[in-house]
């Protein structure tokens, strides 16, 4: 089993991994990112860089608990970087603990660095070229998938973890189980290596051992100390911090010296590893660890302490006397071990794209010219192009560009605006509901208005008490304008916060305001060559009237913390039932914007000064109730209607709307009557019924006697065809959908086409 695992449900796709990996090891799926394992190096970056901790190391618990129930002997191995991880015990607390554990004897690592040393003072003597040091396992794997040129300059000596697993089953005999404790998460992958394998059982993270003690309750600290077994190592203890190698391997160093170079962390390693690819620099030994703070900054790292504390735990290890007990089987000669090892070529070929390949991933995500290529790094690659190559090697996909993303969403949401007021309008349509109904005389005076000004491009205020029909007339004004081709946006200024609304009008620019993650349009810019429709204009604040007035006079839109305005051709209506010239008297409305908002203003009548619309109103709704509905309802009683007459609606029609709708509800029979009305119309017609004028119009009167002769009309003409609707609509010379809607109206039932 590979040794990190991605728990799939936890990957948000945030691509953290992506930007961390120094290799690009990483393959985003639809869902998830997953781990190439034929070119990772095992640095670990993607774990300690994962948000969602989705990036895990295989669970070697449960193997080292089960190898120490079974009845193997299993000895333990520190690395040479514990006295930096469990500082808060002392190293012979930590072997007690170890062997509470149940681990037959413990080791220091630090140990198989001293076995190792003579194998890199022959190579180096031997070599006439540059030599680079093959300790760290992420340089080995670095080098042998990815710069496959410098495998022969690898020392073929293994590593101290490898010699003391050789050492250790050589004296004690190949069934002897080994766990070797260190802050690497490489070292996981190098004791699964074709050249290394065999030698070391297990690698445990230092986190992972804590967890074993957690888990069994046991505290070395409280424990009394213990000494090691097998080697005592000296210089090898030094091992773990930065040019602790050549002292271990007792090669004299010198800052002065270009041919003896260190180097710790992964852009230092890179650069250097590039270097010497490319054969720029020629030195010779390179000493090189992936971790930044060499081996005691390893992903198992303990983060809490500083690079110069743990340095400092180190080198007092070193000093210090741990207790050891050897036993003499550990110093008897044998035969030498065998310290080399071989490197493979691992490169995995991936296939190179052609130029124009990695301009059909750029232009299919918007990117054109050079100026387009942002680099931003959102997606994880460093440029534009590398990620090009990552979608064409199939690594990646298109969905990873960030502003290409944005723009998307943007073109969406924008085309998503005008699908949804055509839909709008052709619900309009398809209902009726555009039509302004009334027969009074202010309702045909506001009809008269909306006819005179809809073709103009000015500016429109209607005012008027709430529900007396603004939007309404906002939206016949821009049916009848030229522009009616093109959206009507309609915003009611107080559903959206003060704060937001200047935002949602004119837009932002990224980073405008916290939240402000990508430009966005407003508005305005949706409603281009259209209408806005800018409802209860009297609640905005005094600082968006100054920029509304801006946008009026200039007709240039400037979005929330950028410079750049951008022309629009917009059409405004606006809105209020404030009365605005107690704003501008008191300082709540500029003055200037009431001027130039009402320039051409409607007022709407209150229903109450309209009674003889009522019946006629009431009929209106009363039918948009029953195809809601799905009811047969026919009418409505007289004496409900009368009282509907007498009320003052202070709610006007929207009202007025409510009321029959909920009559509608209620009604058990094919009328609605007055009881089905809310109880204050009953008790102001009981009062007042003998002095109701009737009001009522031709066209109410009419409307029984219509819907009779309509519906014997339609009976007769379905029974002609059979039951047949198409056939019917036909022999009725109207549209079948036409004649489908009078079925519905009157509750009737015909037969489809195909039935
Ligand atoms: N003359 C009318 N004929 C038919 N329906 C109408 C008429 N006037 C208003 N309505 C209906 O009444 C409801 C309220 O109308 P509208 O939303 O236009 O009022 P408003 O004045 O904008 O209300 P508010 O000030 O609360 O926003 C809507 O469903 C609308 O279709």
């Amino acid at each position: 089993m590979e040794p990190i695992i991605t728990l799939t449900e936890k990957c948000r796709k945030c691509y953290s991994c992506v930007r961390s990996c120094p290799v690009k090891a990483i393959k985003v799926e639809k869902n998830y990112s997953e781990i190439i394992f034929e070119r990772c190096i095992g640095c670990g970056n993607c774990l300690s860089n994962c948000p969602q901790h989705a990036k895990v190391v295989t669970d070697k618990v449960g193997v080292t608990e089960k190898l120490l129930a079974s009845d193997q002997t299993v000895i333990a191995v520190l690395g040479c970087s514990f006295p930096a991880f469990f500082h808060s015990v002392s190293s012979g607390q930590l072997v007690a603990g170890l062997k509470k554990l149940g681990f037959a004897e413990v080791h220091e690592g630090a140990a198989g660095v001293e076995l190792i040393a003579g194998g890199y003072a022959e190579a180096i003597e031997k070599s006439a070229g540059s030599l680079i040091s093959s300790h760290c396992p992420a340089i080995v794997d670095l080098i042998e998938r990815h710069y496959p040129s410098l495998i022969k300059n690898l020392v073929g000596v293994i590593s101290p973890m490898v010699a003391m697993g050789r050492f250790l089953k050589n004296v004690l005999g190949p069934d002897v189980k080994v766990v070797y404790l260190s802050s690497c998460i490489a070292a996981k992958f190098e004791i699964q290596a074709e050249e290394t394998t065999g030698a070391i059982d297990t690698v445990l993270t230092y986190r992972e051992l804590e967890e074993i003690f957690k888990n069994r309750a046991i505290n070395p600290a409280s424990l009394k100390e213990e000494p090691f077994d097998g080697l005592q190592p000296h210089l090898g203890r030094l091992f773990p911090i930065s040019e602790g190698t050549f002292k271990a391997f007792s090669i004299a160093t010198d800052p002065l010296d270009t041919e003896i170079v260190t180097a710790a962390g992964e852009v230092n390693v890179m650069g250097i590893i590039r270097d010497l690819a490319s054969g720029r620099i020629n030195p010779r030994i390179v000493d090189v660890r992936f971790c930044y703070e060499g081996c005691i900054g390893g992903p198992g790292k303990n983060s809490e302490l500083t690079e110069f504390y743990k340095r400092n735990l180190i080198i007092s290890h070193f000093k210090n006397e741990a207790p050891y007990r050897t036993a003499p089987h550990y110093l008897e000669q044998r035969e030498p071990l065998p310290l080399t090892r071989s490197f493979a070529n691992k490169y995995a070929k991936f296939k190179v794209p052609k130029g124009s390949d990695v301009k059909k991933v750029l232009h299919a995500t918007n990117k054109f010219t050079q100026k387009d290529e942002l680099n931003c790094r959102a997606c994880g690659y460093r440029t534009c192009r590398e990620y090009a190559v990552a979608v064409f090697q199939g690594l990646a996909d298109l969905e990873m560009c960030l502003p290409y993303n944005l723009q998307q969403l943007e073109e969406d949401r924008g085309r998503l605006i005008e699908k949804y007021e055509l839909a709008r309008r052709e619900l309009d349509r398809e209902y009726g509901d555009e039509f302004i109904v009334g027969e009074d005389m202010k309702t045909h005076e506001v009809l008269d208005l909306i006819k005179q000004v809809g073709p103009t491009p000015t500016t429109v205020l209607i005012r008027g008490e709430s529900g007396t029909g603004k939007e309404l007339t906002a939206r016949a004004i821009h049916r009848y304008s030229k522009r009616n081709d093109k959206p009507l946006v309609t915003v009611n200024c107080t559903t959206i916060t003060d704060s937001l609304l200047e935002s949602e009008l004119f837009g932002h620019k990224k980073g405008a305001f916290t939240g402000a993650i990508a430009d966005k349009k407003g508005l305005f810019e949706a409603a281009d060559g259209g209408t806005i429709f800018l409802d209860e204009i009297g609640d905005i604040t005094p600082k968006l009237q100054a920029e509304l007035l801006r946008v009026l006079d200039s007709g240039d839109v400037r979005p929330v913390g950028g410079t750049a305005a951008k022309k629009v051709d917009v059409r405004l209506i606006a809105a209020t039932n404030k009365k605005l010239e107690e704003g501008v008297r008191d300082g709540w409305f500029r003055e200037d914007l009431y001027y130039r908002l009402n320039v051409f203003a409607i007022t709407m009548p209150p229903l109450r000064s309209r009674v003889e619309s009522i019946p006629l109103l009431a009929h209106h709704f009363l039918e948009k109730a029953r195809n809601k509905l799905n009811k047969s309802i026919v009418g409505l009683e007289d004496r409900a209607v009368k009282a509907m007459m007498q009320y003052s609606w202070p709610g006007n029609i929207r009202e007025m709307q409510n009321v029959i709708e909920r009559a509608a509800v209620l009604t058990h029979d094919e009328i609605i009557k007055l009881g089905n009305l809310p109880l204050v119309f009953a008790e102001n017609y009981a009062e007042e019924a003998d002095d109701v004028p009737d009001l009522r119009s031709f066209k109410h009167e009419r409307e029984p006697h219509v819907m009779r002769v309509e519906k014997k009309l339609i009976q007769r003409y379905l029974a002609d065809a059979g039951g047949n609707v198409s056939k019917a609509a036909q022999l009725a010379n109207i549209p079948r959908r036409t004649f489908y809607r009078l079925l519905d109206k009157h509750g009737l039932k015909g037969r489809g086409a195909n039935s």
